[in-house]
Formats: structure tokens, C-alpha cells, sequence
């Protein structure tokens, strides 16, 4: 059978190449045998996503857009770790450096691009690398086990993402930029500082109007050398100054080169039956670096080679959204004014909002978004269409309303092909979205980014998402909108607005007057809705125990055979041998089988019987540690100056101030704190939902870490000089926290979703932070220790007591 088909060679097993063979599988699945050679050693990937790995949000292995397996079930001859070093274009032939060779009646060219390495003495030093592919990433990543000062010379697309991974990553990153403002390939001046601005706030620096001039160093990079005679150190040196088409393979067999390998409306080279896409391509004078033209190539490609009619490719029009979390910026079409048009801009300096719309011929010929890009995706549509918007200018400079785009019958959604692509990362058109909604049964965007991929890149295309959501799912849509559990469509947000407005105060009131569906709640709401009912109001509210897991109703650990642990609280870490020889006297009176130090520095004492929890506890006579609920959990601390020769502030009685602060305190999921004495950070605070790191002077203050499953490393949230500061941005901090995170959302999870900058923007007024504290102070007035509380009430020891066994046979 495969003898009767044509044989269809691709060199380049990237994005573009694979994309438009998956489609011509679709149009023509029987009309070639395929073989591919790509030089990476990995299936294709998705290179997009790179920069979501080094900055934490993406595993390596959720990258991979076709696996071996995807191929074999397509019978497609698959060389990986070959690179293609010659062909023959008369006998049609292709050799690769791994000593396979084939013949073809139609070759893919889909090399992509080379990154530009400046040819700068001392480029080929250890340490200096791009940032291209799999191996780079890994690189980054290891780099930065082991070394602290990290260089990017670039402040373009690549470069900022690379330098916001490699901070992720614990690295000291400098921006190094040729030009006075970054990304002005994509960005005016205006919008370009206020980036500038929000990613020094992240912690980059930048050095720009530098031209470098050598890297320095012996066998691995020391420094980076400028004309000016100036010089950064680095331990690593990432370039990302633009890229190159990768054409050499083209160039040796005599195909037309230019920039890249020219190509006409149909891809075809000015050798029969030779192709070219994606970023190796050059088109009517254009080599693209952006995945949404290299896909609208590709579709083009498949039609031509399954016979399919098609009208080519004439071009097309780019956005871009930079992926760093916490900052939104959006550029497309032609950003700068042309001569003859007109640029209306927009800036609110408060909400850090820039917006900028470029119109010629009363046409949207160009837009750069800041602080707010969520119109992006429609504006984009409408440069695209070349829409008129004569009359309705400010309109679209102050937002369009998702509302407008999605209820108007006769919306711009609705008039569009179906073949438009609406997700420009992953391909993904119109039809496949309303596929998945109309006949795949999709009623929610994680529905459909699970089923077509559609947004689960850069995000940008998510509004045009929910726009045919509701276009085709319409109230189906809006019924199964994500609620909090299965008993409401409501989500957080909405709950706890309506319990405010409403002045809802008890759980079953809540249920009751917002019509839950299930009358009884479930495990996941009725806990959720005991929090945020005791947060809201906390003088009033009395603690639902039935809502609470058993953990928190027994106030102690529960183990696996049914025994408990008990953890007393040890402020900062720091106990006495008076102290420890009573909890050992205890541990041997209870027959305590095991004794551990925790990894936050107090003492377990695993395998205690339910029944003498109470005595326990009495004859401790020690604050509960909290190992166990929804509330603060350790603060671990260094030695600091007390004894450290390093230290330079007091890590200790900082440490034990915020335990004694915080002790007892509720709050969406556990809190872990930590406090340094100096940047060595021997307590780990980088890892902590609040970390406190001692430095000259005063002290780092830093939100969002998590040592868990999901390692993430805090976000720098200010620097302070006293310990009374320290305590009134932890307290409006933890604050804030409790105020907007979901119930069982931890900081870490909550500081992503929600960005830095917001948390920042939250507490930099003085007198917010100080409503922030007398809320919290309020709650902590009211709270006591549960310990002491059931031990001194005989009503609560009762819970206890061990049940009696049921006598059956009397
Ligand atoms: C970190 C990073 C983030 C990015 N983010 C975005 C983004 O957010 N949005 C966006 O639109 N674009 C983004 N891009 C750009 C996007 O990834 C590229 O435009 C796209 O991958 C190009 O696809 P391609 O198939 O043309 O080339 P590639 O994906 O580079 O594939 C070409 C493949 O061909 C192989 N090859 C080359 N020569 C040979 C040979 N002789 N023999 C065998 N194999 C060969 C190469 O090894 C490579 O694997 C990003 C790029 C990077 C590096
Ligand atoms: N979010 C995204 O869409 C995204 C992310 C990463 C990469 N990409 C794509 O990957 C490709 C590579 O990205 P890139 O940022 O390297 O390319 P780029 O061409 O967009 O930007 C390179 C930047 O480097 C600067 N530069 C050039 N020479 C320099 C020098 N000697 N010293 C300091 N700065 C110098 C330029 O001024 C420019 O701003 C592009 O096609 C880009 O569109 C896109
Ligand atoms: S963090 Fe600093 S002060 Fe604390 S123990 Fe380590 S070196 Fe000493
Ligand atoms: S456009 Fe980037 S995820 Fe859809």
C-alpha cells in the first residue's frame, strides 16, 4: 500500500513543519509516506512554552505537542538527533549526519531559525549561551543551582522572559539593552518605561544604551564589557538579540536565499517540488519569528500538497504578548504612527493602565496595550478585518465590553471564517473551538484548552474564548459556570461579595439565600464557607466545628493508624532544657512511640491516643502548635546576630515577634514564615508563604514561597529598616491574603494567579496597610488557645472520651 503513495520528506521537526503535517494527515491522510528528520533529540515541542518552564508555571514534560506514539500511529519514519547536511535537489534526495538517506517527491523545508550570537571576543566561554531550546532551558536551569549573577543581553521579547525565569530561578538577572528602552520592537517609549518600571519592581535591573564589547573570564564567563569602558560581572550569559532563518542546508543545494529562503504565496521554492515554512521562510520580504503566521503558512502548505483548493498566503498581521506573570503588555499591527495616521492614547498613571490605538483611513491599524490588555484579542480582529471604527474611537480606547462582543447576535465572532484562527500559539481556529463547544460537549474555557489546546500558551486569546463560549454554548454556558463545587455556579469572588452585601451569617443562610443546589453542602463548600463567614465576620460568627475537618475538630494530626500527633508551639525554634526534659517526661508517662524534630524546628510527638490528647495537653502546659488546620504554622529563624558571625540583625526575637504576632491566626490554607539573619538565608525564607531576610540595614520582605509539591520561590515584596515595619507589612500582608484568596488556595498558588504587582499595589498605600492590621488585629484579639480551652472546659473533653464498644449479644 505504501508503495502507491508519494513520498514526502520534511527537514525540521518544530512547530511550523510538524503543525502543517497534522493537517495534511486531516485533508489527505493516505497520500504520502512522511518522514521527518528533526536535529533535536526530542519530538516536537512546544518551543512557546520554554519560557512558562524556566519561570515555573510549565513541567517540561506537559510541553511536548506530539509524542513518539503520535507519530507511529501515523506511520510517519521519524529520525530525531538527525540533522539533514546535504540534499541532492535534481536526483531528490536528502542525507542526514546519522548516515540515513531518502528519496522524495515533495520536501518540507522547516529548518527555523538560529538564535543571533553577537560575535563578541569571548562569546565561546563557558556560561554563554542562548536561549533556543530544551537544552538552553536545562542549562538555565542548573546554572542556577550552583551561581547567582546572571546577564541577558536583550530587552526584547526573549530576553525579558529569559531574565524573568532566571529571577524564578534565584538569580541575580541584568538586562542588558542596546537601545534606551526595551522592547522597541514592539512597544512606544511610553509603554516601554512603565514595563521597565513594573519588571525592576520584580527585581531585574537594567542597563540600558549599553553596547557590549567582550566577555570576560578564563574558561567560564566573569563579566561583560562595555564600550564605555563599564562592566557587569555574570556567571551566566544568556544573548537574546533577535534570530536568524536557519538557511544554510537551502543555501548548499541552490535554492533561492535572501534573508530567509524566499517562498512563494504558495511555499514553494524556485525548486519544483520544494517547500519552505515557517521561521526559515521569507515571504513578499518578511521571515516571520512569531508561531500564528508560521500556523496560517502551514495551513496553506497542507492544502496545496493534499490538492485541496487554496487562495496562498498573502502575509500576515502580528501580535505579541509578553509571558511574564504580573505584567500585561500587547502590542500588534503598527505600533508607531505611520506618517499620515493618527495615534489616540489613553494612560492612567494610578492603575498603572496605558493604552494606545493607531488608525489611518478611520482604520485600527495598530495598538500597544499596558496594565490592561484584555481587549487585546479584539482589537487584534479588528486590525486584522482592517474594521472601520469611525465614531467609535473612544469606545475602543476605554474597552470594548466583553458584554457588547458576546451578546450582540450579529457580533464580530459570529462574522468570522471559520477556518480564522483564533488561539495564534497553538493553531487553533474558530471551527475547531465551536467543534469542541457544539459537538465535543465543551461548556467551560478549562473544557476547551483541555480539548483543543486553545489558550493554554501566552493566555492572550482567552476573551475570544469565552466570546464563542457563550455565541455557542449560550446559557449552557453560564449554567455550568465554575462554581466553587458542584452545589453552586457561584465562585469565590461572587460568594463573598453576596455575603457581604447581603449580610449573610451562618453557612446555612448562605445556602438557603443563594440557592444552592445541594441544600446539605458538600466537603468542599461547607469548609470554604465557614472560613470566609469567620473571616468576614469575626465577632460574630461562630465557628461551624461539624464544617471542619477532623484534624482541626481534634486539634491534632491524625496518623494513619488512627492515633494523633501532638506539636506544641516552640516560638522561633528556641526551647530551654528545662522545657524539653518536661516533654520528654511527658512523651515516656504517655508511652509516646516516637519523638521527631519537625522541619520547622518544634517536636513531634507522634502516636498519641485520642483519649489522651486533654491530659496531654494539661500537663504540657504549652500554646498548640497549630500543625494541624488552616492557620499559621511555624516560624523558623536562624541563629541571626545572637550567635552567627555573619548574622547582622536579630533573627531570633524578630522570629519569635511574629509567631507570637500571628499564633492562632486562620487563614485560606497553612501559613509558613521564616526569618533570616542575613542573605545567606539559612532559615529558607525564600521558600515561605511570608519570608523576612536580614540585610544591611533592614529587611527583605518576601511573599508567595512554597517548599511543597510545587517548589516556587518567593517575589520580593519590599525592603524595610525596623522590626515594627517588618510586623505591619506581614500583618497587612497575611491580611490581604485572608481577604481574597480562596479558601485552600496557599499564597504561593494565590501570588500567581493574581500577579505581584497587584499584591504590591494592595499595600504600598501606609494608611491600607494599617486598615489591613487593625482587621487582622481584631481577629487575633478574638482567638484563644484550643488546648487550653478544652482542657479547662469538661463539656469539650468529652468529644474525647473513648467510645464504648456496642454490645451485639446481650
Ligand atoms: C523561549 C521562546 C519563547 C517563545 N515564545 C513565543 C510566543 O509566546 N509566541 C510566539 O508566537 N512565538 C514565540 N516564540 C517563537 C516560536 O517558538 C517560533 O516562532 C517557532 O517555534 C518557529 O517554528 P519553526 O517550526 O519555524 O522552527 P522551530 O520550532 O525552531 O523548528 C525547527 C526545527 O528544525 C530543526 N532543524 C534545523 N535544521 C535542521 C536540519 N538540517 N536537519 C534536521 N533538523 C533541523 C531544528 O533543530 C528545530 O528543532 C518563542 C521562542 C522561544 C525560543
Ligand atoms: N512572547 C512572545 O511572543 C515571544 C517570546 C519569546 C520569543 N519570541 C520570538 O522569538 C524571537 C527571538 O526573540 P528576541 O527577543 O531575541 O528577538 P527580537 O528581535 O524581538 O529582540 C531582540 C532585542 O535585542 C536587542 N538587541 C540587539 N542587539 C543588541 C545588543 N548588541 N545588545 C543589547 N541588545 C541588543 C534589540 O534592540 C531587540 O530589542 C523573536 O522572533 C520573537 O518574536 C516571542
Ligand atoms: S542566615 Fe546568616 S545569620 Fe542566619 S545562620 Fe545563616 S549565616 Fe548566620
Ligand atoms: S493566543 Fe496564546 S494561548 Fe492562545
Amino acid at each position: 500500500m505504501a508503495t502507491n503513495r508519494k513520498k514526502l520528506v520534511m527537514v525540521g521537526n518544530g512547530m511550523a513543519g510538524v503543525w502543517a503535517i497534522e493537517h495534511l494527515l486531516k485533508l489527505a491522510p493516505d497520500a504520502y509516506e512522511i518522514t521527518i528528520f528533526g536535529a533535536e533529540p526530542h519530538p516536537n515541542y512546544n518551543r512557546i512554552m520554554l519560557s512558562s518552564v524556566l519561570a515555573g508555571g510549565a513541567d517540561m514534560d506537559e510541553i511536548i505537542i506530539n509524542d513518539l506514539e503520535w507519530y507511529r500511529s501515523h506511520n510517519i519514519n521519524l529520525h530525531i538527533g538527525h540533522t539533514v547536511t546535504r540534499m541532492d535537489t535534481k536526483a531528490r534526495k536528502v542525507y542526514s549526519d546519522g548516515g540515513v538517506e531518502v528519496g522524495y517527491d515533495e520536501l518540507i523545508l522547516a529548518t527555523g531559525s538560529n538564535p543571533f550570537m553577537l560575535p563578541l571576543p569571548g562569546a565561546d566561554k563557558e556560561g554563554v549561551i542562548a536561549f533556543r531550546d530544551i537544552n538552553d532551558c536545562r542549562i538555565m536551569q542548573e546554572t542556577a543551582k550552583s551561581y547567582k549573577k546572571a546577564v541577558v543581553i536583550g530587552g526584547g521579547l526573549l530576553g525579558l522572559e529569559a531574565a524573568r525565569g532566571l529571577l524564578h530561578l534565584g538569580m541575580e538577572v541584568s538586562v542588558v539593552h542596546i537601545n534606551e528602552y526595551i522592547m522597541e520592537r514592539q512597544l512606544d517609549e511610553a509603554a516601554s518605561t512603565m514595563l521597565r518600571k513594573e519588571l525592576e519592581q520584580q527585581g531585574m535591573k537594567f542597563l540600558l544604551a549599553k553596547q557590549s564589547e567582550a566577555i570576560l573570564g578564563k574558561k567560564r564567563v566573569k563579566s561583560l564589557l562595555f564600550a564605555d569602558g563599564s562592566m557587569v560581572e555574570a556567571d551566566l550569559l544568556v544573548m537574546a538579540v533577535g534570530i536568524k532563518p536557519n538557511v544554510g542546508l537551502a543555501q548548499k543545494s541552490g535554492i533561492e536565499i535572501n534573508r530567509g529562503i524566499v517562498v512563494n504565496d504558495y511555499l514553494e521554492t524556485n525548486i519544483p517540488g520544494v517547500y519552505a515554512l515557517g521561521e526559515c521562510a521569507e515571504h513578499r520580504g518578511i521571515a516571520y519569528g512569531l508561531v500564528a503566521p508560521l500556523y496560517e503558512q502551514g495551513a496553506v502548505l497542507a492544502k496545496r500538497l493534499a490538492g485541496a483548493p487554496t487562495e496562498g498566503y498573502a502575509g500576515s498581521v502580528t501580535s505579541t504578548k509578553l509571558k511574564v506573570s504580573g505584567v500585561n503588555v500587547f502590542s500588534a499591527g503598527q505600533f508607531i504612527e505611520p506618517e499620515g495616521s493618527r495615534a489616540l492614547r489613553y494612560q492612567d498613571e494610578i492603575d498603572g493602565v496605558y493604552k494606545k490605538l493607531v488608525v489611518h483611513d478611520d482604520k485600527l491599524i495598530g495598538a500597544v496595550l499596558f496594565g490592561d490588555t484584555s481587549d487585546g484579542a479584539q482589537l487584534f480582529s479588528m486590525i486584522k478585518k482592517g474594521e472601520d471604527i469611525k465614531g467609535r474611537e473612544k469606545e475602543l480606547l476605554l474597552g470594548i465590553s466583553a458584554d457588547a462582543l458576546s451578546s450582540s447576535p450579529q457580533n464580530r465572532l459570529e462574522g468570522m471564517a471559520d477556518d480564522e484562527i483564533i488561539c495564534g500559539c497553538n493553531g487553533v481556529s474558530k471551527g475547531a473551538i465551536a467543534e469542541a463547544i457544539q459537538s465535543g460537549g465543551c461548556t467551560s474555557v478549562g473544557q476547551i484548552k483541555a480539548c483543543t489546546k486553545a489558550s493554554a500558551s501566552c493566555g492572550g486569546c482567552k476573551p475570544l474564548v469565552e466570546g464563542l463560549l457563550q455565541l455557542y454554548a449560550g446559557d449552557a454556558a453560564v449554567s455550568v459556570k465554575e462554581g466553587i463545587c458542584g452545589c453552586t455556579t457561584l465562585n469565590r469572588d461572587e460568594i463573598v461579595s453576596e455575603i457581604k452585601r447581603m449580610e449573610l451569617k451562618t453557612v446555612k443562610e448562605v445556602m438557603n439565600v443563594l440557592e444552592w443546589t445541594n441544600e446539605e453542602g458538600c466537603a468542599k463548600c461547607r469548609p470554604s464557607l465557614n472560613y470566609y463567614l469567620g473571616m468576614l465576620w469575626p465577632e460574630e460568627y461562630v465557628d461551624e466545628k461539624e464544617s471542619r475537618f477532623t484534624n482541626e475538630r481534634y486539634h491534632a494530626n491524625i496518623q494513619k493508624d488512627g492515633t494523633y500527633s501532638v506539636v506544641p508551639r516552640i516560638y522561633g525554634g528556641v526551647t530551654s532544657p528545662t522545657e524539653l526534659k518536661k516533654i520528654a517526661e511527658i512523651a515516656e508517662k504517655f508511652d509516646v512511640p516516637m519523638v521527631k524534630f519537625t522541619g520547622g524546628q518544634r517536636l513531634d510527638l507522634l502516636g498519641v491516643k485520642k483519649e489522651d490528647l486533654p491530659k496531654m495537653w494539661e500537663e504540657l502546659d504549652m500554646p498548640s502548635g497549630h500543625a494541624y488546620g488552616k492557620t499559621l504554622r511555624t516560624v523558623k529563624t536562624c541563629v541571626g546576630s545572637t550567635f552567627c558571625r555573619f548574622g547582622t540583625q536579630d533573627a531570633i526575637g524578630m522570629g519569635i515577634r511574629l509567631e507570637k504576632e500571628f499564633e492562632r491566626l486562620t487563614a485560606p490554607a497553612k501559613v509558613k514564615l521564616a526569618v533570616s539573619g542575613c542573605p545567606r538565608n539559612c532559615a529558607e525564607a525564600t521558600i515561605k508563604d511570608f519570608g523576612v531576610v536580614a540585610i544591611d540595614g533592614g529587611w527583605e520582605l518576601h511573599i508567595g514561597g512554597n517548599g511543597g509539591v510545587h517548589v516556587r520561590a518567593t517575589d520580593l515584596l519590599c525592603v524595610v529598616k525596623t522590626e515594627d515595619e517588618v510586623v505591619e507589612w506581614a500583618s497587612a500582608f497575611l491580611q490581604y491574603y485572608r481577604e481574597n484568596a480562596g479558601w485552600n488556595e496557599r499564597t504561593s498558588i494565590w501570588v500567581e494567579r493574581v500577579g505581584v504587582e497587584s499584591v504590591k499595589k494592595a499595600l504600598e498605600n501606609r494608611e491600607d496597610r494599617l486598615a489591613l492590621q487593625e482587621r487582622i488585629q481584631t481577629t487575633l484579639n478574638l482567638t484563644t488557645d484550643p488546648w487550653k480551652q478544652i482542657v479547662n472546659e469538661p463539656e469539650l473533653r468529652k468529644n474525647f472520651e473513648p467510645i464504648a464498644p456496642i454490645e451485639i449479644y446481650k
